[in-house]
């Protein structure tokens, strides 16, 4: 039976409810943007198969809700996280101020093994929103939250012109990658029929 070695990284995106976090994602995957709101209730996933150094990885991407009251994940869901995406508008302030709650409730639930050095991503979204001219937090003030937090990454991105959409994500996915070097699952590209029960194909190696 061939198999093909395949890496599962969860990535996990948390920040104030319509501060792009669903958009950043539909813009990464499906190269799509809809000026719409439309909240996320409770957490979705979307993934993406990337290439790295010859080796295939799937990055599996949850969109969690903003609004408290669409909030209803339990501890296992932020347990195995390999990387987490902390989102604000950058012409919000308070979405800007609320990172500080975002991390630590992450930390929280999650408990990784060692967080202080935990891979975090920081995005800083709508910056094309009113050419720019609406921006209350400047890339300043941002970085040096993220270097006072010990040196997390940060991008501005617009979700709707797809501006530092991919660098941002490449990003994540590296760290995501560090923070798991070792652990492997393996996705078989053929499923043996057993008994005539089980289908011939996998589905979940569609490249
Ligand atoms: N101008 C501009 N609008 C954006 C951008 N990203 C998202 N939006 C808009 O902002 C609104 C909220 O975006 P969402 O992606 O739904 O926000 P969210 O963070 O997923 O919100 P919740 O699901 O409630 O947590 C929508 O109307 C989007 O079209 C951006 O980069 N630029
Ligand atoms: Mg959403």
């Amino acid at each position: 039976m061939a198999s093909r070695r395949r890496m599962l990284l969860k990535v996990i995106i948390l920040g104030d409810s319509g501060v792009g976090k669903t958009s950043l994602l539909n813009q990464y995957v499906n190269r799509k943007f809809n000026n719409q709101y439309k909240a996320t209730i409770g957490a979705d996933f979307l993934t993406k198969e990337i290439q790295f150094e010859d080796r295939l990885f799937t990055l599996q991407i949850w969109d969690t809700a903003g609004l408290e009251r669409f909030q209803s994940l339990g501890v296992a869901f932020y347990r195995g996280a390999d990387c987490c995406v902390l989102v604000y508008d950058v012409n919000v302030a308070k979405s800007f101020d609320d990172l500080n709650n975002w991390r630590e409730e992450f930390l929280i639930q999650a408990t990784p093994s060692d967080p202080e050095n935990f891979p975090f991503v920081v995005l800083g979204n709508k910056v094309d929103l009113d050419g720019g001219n609406s921006r209350v937090i400047s890339e300043k003030t941002a970085m040096a939250w993220c270097v006072s937090k010990g040196n997390i990454p940060h991008f501005e991105t617009s979700a709707k012109e797809g501006f530092n959409v991919d660098a941002a994500f490449e990003c994540i996915a590296k760290n995501a990658l560090k923070n798991e070097p070792e652990e492997e699952i393996y996705l078989p590209e053929t499923i043996d029929v057993v008994d005539g029960g089980w289908p011939q194909k996998s589905t979940s190696c569609e490249c």
